[in-house]
């Protein structure tokens, strides 16, 4: 991805680029995952994630954001490139958002309660350096009922007491019935899979 972006190779070379990119692609064989379909390496929900544009290992989209436990939250770490830029040399506030947003999901489910976002409130008080490492961090503040409200921010490794994105979400854990409807390849819901266990 960053080889692609950056690159001022002229016409010709990434005509022939293109064809060997084809050709690799094409070894791409065998069975496909359907949509819907959980990866076999996946833990779900609240665990790897190999193919999520945010944290998954296997994503060419992903930076990918390595989430631990951190006190009474979570923290992601990760460092975006020039493939993520929005204002020149800064991260696309749409990057941010989906950081926030994932990060603040996998508090839900540490937390006990997986819940899909409902809300998601962004205030970016100050542009995200690109190329360089980032902590993101988010923690359940309540729950009522199937509601969570979550709240998350964005600073550097370097300066992590200074917010440069802060958010405030609403996420909602479905019924057993949605969720069985929403996800049909999870079994034994709302636990995750049990072939892989959960968080
Ligand atoms: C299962 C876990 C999966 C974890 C995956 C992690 C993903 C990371 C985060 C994401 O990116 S999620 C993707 C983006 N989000 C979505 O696609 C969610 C789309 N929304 C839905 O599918 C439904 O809204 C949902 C299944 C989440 C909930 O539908 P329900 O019919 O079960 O909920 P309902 O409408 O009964 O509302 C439940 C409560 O939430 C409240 N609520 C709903 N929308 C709200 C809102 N926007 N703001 C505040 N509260 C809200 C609602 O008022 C109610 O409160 P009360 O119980 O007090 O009455």
């Amino acid at each position: 991805m960053d080889a692609t972006v950056r690159t001022a190779t002229p016409t010709d070379v990434l005509h022939r680029v293109t064809d060997g990119v084809r050709r690799l692609t094409g070894q791409l064989t065998g069975r496909r995952r359907a949509r819907a379909e959980i990866p076999a390496v996946d833990e779900f929900p609240g665990g790897v994630r190999m193919y999520s544009p945010v944290t998954g290992a296997g994503s060419p989209l992903s930076p990918p954001m390595r989430v631990t436990p951190d006190g009474d939250g979570v923290v992601g770490r990760c460092t975006l490139g020039i493939a993520h830029e929005g204002p020149p040399g800064y991260g696309h506030g749409g990057m941010s958002a989906m950081l926030l947003d994932e990060l603040m999901g996998w508090a839900c489910a540490a937390a006990g309660s997986p819940g899909m976002t409902v809300s998601l409130q962004v205030r970016y008080h100050r542009p995200v350096p690109l190329e360089t490492p980032l902590r993101v961090f988010a923690r359940v503040t309540g729950t009522e009922g199937r509601k969570i409200s979550v709240d998350g921010s964005i600073s550097t490794e370097e300066d992590p007491s200074v917010a440069v994105v802060t958010a405030e979400g609403v996420f909602v854990s479905p019924d057993p019935d949605r969720t069985r409807a929403l996800f049909p390849d999870l079994q034994g819901t709302p636990g995750g899979r049990q072939a892989h266990g959960s968080r």
